[in-house]
């Protein structure tokens, strides 16, 4: 088992988006990778037509991340085209992530019967394990918090840590877990859908004043 990766600060990904406008915001308040919602079970679900329009505001050096829950293979294919980075949400397998000619990350949802070490294991070719609250019969976007002390300090993937963070506990979240990364949605919006500007600024500023404070 290798430790978990640190790095000199953490990453933010604001996940969700549907507008230009948040695109451009988002990218103005530090993401470091921005998501578009494939699914169209959410409230935040871009088609390939939107997708492509809010790719193209996507700057270099910010990564394009797709969000598919159990979808066909086909639809991933014809996305990839705009997405430097796939996000598996739903039960896909291992093999089944693996066979687009992408980096892709796996979220899981933290059930209490979920094994962390396994999964980091099952999923070995993922280049990060996404952590998400577990509600049955939603796959994510819950908007709900789990408890974080079930991450264990050593785990043999990166940990991008989501669910239900927000400007006010993102630094907490942060100096529990020290995760590689964080990933926001709901906390970050004034509807589904809709970023606020003011809290995609407050929830990077927060990451990094909790980055500042932890020892090195
Ligand atoms: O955002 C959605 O609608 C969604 C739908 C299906 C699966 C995942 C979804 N969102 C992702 O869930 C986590 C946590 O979101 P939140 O911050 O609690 O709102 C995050 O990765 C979202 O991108």
């Amino acid at each position: 088992m290798t430790s978990r990766v640190h790095s000199i600060r953490t990453r933010i990904k604001f996940c969700g988006l549907t507008r230009e406008q948040d695109v451009a915001d988002a990218v103005a308040a530090g993401g470091d990778a921005l998501g578009f919602v494939l699914w169209p079970g959410s409230r935040r679900h871009v088609d390939l037509d939107r997708l492509a329009a809010l790719a193209a505001g996507v700057p270099a050096f910010v990564t394009r991340v797709g969000l598919f829950v159990d979808q066909p293979p086909e639809l991933i294919l014809q996305a990839s085209r705009y997405l430097n980075l796939l996000q598996f949400h739903g039960d896909e397998t291992p093999a089944f992530c693996a066979g687009f000619d992408r980096p892709w990350i796996k979220a899981l949802r933290m059930r209490d019967d979920l094994d962390l070490h396994a999964a980091a294991q099952a999923y070995a070719g993922a280049q990060a394990l996404l952590l998400d609250a577990y509600r049955p019969g939603v796959p994510g976007g819950t908007g709900e918090t789990f408890d974080w002390s079930r991450i264990p300090a050593s785990l043999a993937k990166p940990v991008i840590l989501a669910g239900g963070l927000t400007p006010d506990n993102v630094a907490d979240a942060v100096e529990c877990v020290r995760p590689f990364a964080v990933d926001v949605s709901g906390g970050v919006e004034s509807e589904p859908g809709c970023k606020d500007p003011s809290l995609l600024s407050a929830f990077a500023a927060a990451v990094a004043e909790a980055d500042r404070k932890r020892p090195s």
